[in-house]
């Protein structure tokens, strides 16, 4: 996978699809107004080509004859369009239209398929009139064609947009927020395809992350996230779902065998069949929780993550880990599970104390010291506006688009190992790096101390180690230690002896039999595997992170 998949060329920001009546031009003007871009309607460059109306032209030429002309001049617009553009609706189903619509969309365009309430959409169309297709009984015909093509724009659009209950004005919104939300796909061997959404208003995807044959959906949640879930609910019903509230206790309280059990019950006497789904929204401990759920839960359920702190968001919602903690430690126990989507929706961030933003920064930092190690000078040069995050104020600031481009830039690093490595065989323990020690804080500490937070120290712990095995010089040990106390994370910690942290670090998920294996820096960017490092030196390195 390329960490950069989806550089924008020369090409249109969005493709508009959807049924005569569905509103594509008057949202699609409006969106583009929004977004300060140009606006094409391929029906009126078709009628400009031709030299007179459209029914004028299948008058005389034919249904056949429309065809061949729309599809040059769709041809011409998808290869010089950079703005909206909207094509009329039958265009899709011409086959070579339809190719090069899948090119689009194969090459990172947006083809959104924009659904009205077919009752409105009928309205419109009759009213609008001007539509040959429509002529005769337009109702019946709508409906006719609507069978048609509903199954191919489905199939081909990577997006949809619903306007049911929206003015245009709303809708154009939807459209705008869709077209600004970053998508991160992930795939690989073992990984049926999903996809991370992160902007404003992706919770509006729900719906489509489902699917249509999810009857009952269960929405697990703790009361402190009570706001959001509130809206995931209420889109939920809308969509039609019975809804059911699960609420677990918050953070590590909720990630245990008890919570598990209690959720399973529910579910039994709801009666949830392999055909429900179940909806995490909250932290990384509530989606860890609701992936376990769903991949437990007669074998195995849909699920899709709707993740509400940075940390979720960034990595804890996407790559498939779900897990809950035991008494001898953190994510002793879980699976291997992929949802069906995530939707990161930005807004959730404006309830999110400071202190939990920044505990995220600590999984964001990790990555770049890993990977995307540009990522580092964007959270230096950030790094008093990140620090000082303010929840209620961030959006609309320059803050919000360096917040966004760091979830995705986290993810895309996220996906870049988990597509190669689902389960963690190989390149995935790459993401480990911190997380031997960090995980014997988390359970020394009570599960008090963030992960985010643990995670930090646990990376200038093996930045040290690395250093101390001739791998990276005293810089990098120190840029590690400069970069996350910048942000407001911990570079240290005194919560127990040498001997007690060596016992938790050999009881590691990544340990095997007797050996320790760490995740070290060979050099900034690239990893290694370490096995059974000399004991003096692991010790060396503790030492180095005592206060
Ligand atoms: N599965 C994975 O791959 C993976 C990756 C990283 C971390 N994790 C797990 O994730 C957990 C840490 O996640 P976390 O940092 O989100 O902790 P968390 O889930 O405990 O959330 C921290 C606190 O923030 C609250 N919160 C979340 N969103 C909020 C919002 N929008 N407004 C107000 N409050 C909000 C939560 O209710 C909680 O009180 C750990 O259990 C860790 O092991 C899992
Ligand atoms: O996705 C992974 O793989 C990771 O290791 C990501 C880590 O950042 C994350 O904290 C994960 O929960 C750790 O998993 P664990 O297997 O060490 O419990």
């Amino acid at each position: 996978m390329d960490l950069n998949e989806e550089s924008p060329g020369n090409r249109p920001l969005a493709v508009i699809i959807g049924m005569p009546g569905a509103g594509k031009t008057r949202v699609g003007r409006e969106g583009a107004h929004m977004l300060g871009v140009d606006f094409v309607d391929s029906d009126i460059e078709i009628e400009k080509r031709a030299g007179m109306p459209i029914p004028r032209y299948f008058e005389r030429y034919g249904e056949s004859g429309f065809r061949d002309l729309e599809a040059d001049v769709i041809a011409e617009l998808l290869a010089c369009c950079t703005g909206l553009l909207a094509l009329g609706g039958g265009a899709p189903m011409t086959a070579s239209t339809r190719a090069l619509l899948e090119d689009y969309v194969n090459d990172g365009g947006r083809l959104v398929y924009l659904q009205a309430d077919m009752r409105e959409a009928m309205e419109r169309a009759n009213k609008a009139g001007g539509r040959p297709m429509l002529d005769g009984n337009s109702n019946v015909r709508w409906r006719r064609l609507y069978a048609q093509r509903d199954p191919v724009f489905r199939r081909i659009s990577n997006f949809n947009v619903h306007t049911h209950g929206s003015t245009p004005r709303m809708a154009a919104r939807k459209l705008v927020n869709m077209i600004r939300q970053r998508v991160v796909h992930v795939t690989g061997d073992g990984i049926e395809p999903y996809s991370v959404h992160i902007g404003r208003g992706t919770l509006g995807g729900l719906q489509d992350a489902l699917g249509r044959d999810v009857l009952r959906v269960a929405l697990i949640h703790t009361t402190v996230v009570q706001r959001h879930s509130d809206q995931v609910r209420a889109i939920l019903r809308r969509a039609g779902y019975r809804v059911y509230d699960v609420v677990i206790p918050d953070a590590e309280t909720g990630k245990s065998i008890a919570v598990a059990d209690k959720v399973w019950h529910r579910l039994g006497s709801e009666g949830f069949t392999r055909s429900d789904a179940v909806v995490g929204v909250g932290g990384g401990a509530a989606t860890d929780l609701a992936g376990f759920i769903a991949s437990t839960w007669m074998r195995g359920i849909r699920y899709v993550n709707c993740p509400t702190s940075l940390l979720a968001m960034v990595d804890a919602s996407t790559g498939g880990k779900t897990g809950i903690n035991t008494v001898d430690g953190k994510n002793l126990v879980g699976t291997f599970y992929t949802p069906a989507g995530v939707l990161a929706d930005i807004k959730t961030l404006s309830t999110l104390p400071n202190d939990i933003f920044v505990e995220g920064l600590g999984e964001v930092v990790k990555s770049g010291f890993i990977k995307d190690t540009a990522m580092l000078d964007v959270l230096d040069a950030n790094s008093a506006s990140l620090k000082g995050f303010d929840g209620a104020a961030f959006l609309d600031t320059a803050l919000e688009e360096v917040v966004c481009e760091l979830i995705e830039r986290t993810v895309r690093v996220k996906a870049y190992h988990v597509s190669a490595d689902l389960r963690e065989a190989g390149l995935r323990e790459y993401l480990n790096y911190g997380h031997t020690l960090a995980h014997a804080i988390e359970k020394i500490e009570g599960f008090r101390w963030r992960h985010g937070n643990a995670v930090a120290v646990g990376c200038v712990f093996a930045a040290e180690l690395s250093h101390l095995l001739g791998y990276i010089d005293q810089g990098l040990v120190d840029r590690h230690r400069r970069l996350f106390a910048q942000l407001g994370l911990p570079v240290s910690w005194d919560g127990a002896g040498f001997d007690d942290v060596l016992a938790l670090m050999h009881r590691d998920k990544k340990a095997r039999g007797d050996s320790l294996r760490f995740v070290l820096l060979k050099t900034l960017g690239e990893p290694v595997i370490v096995e059974d490092p000399p004991l003096d030196a692991v010790e060396e390195a503790f030492r180095r992170i005592r206060p």
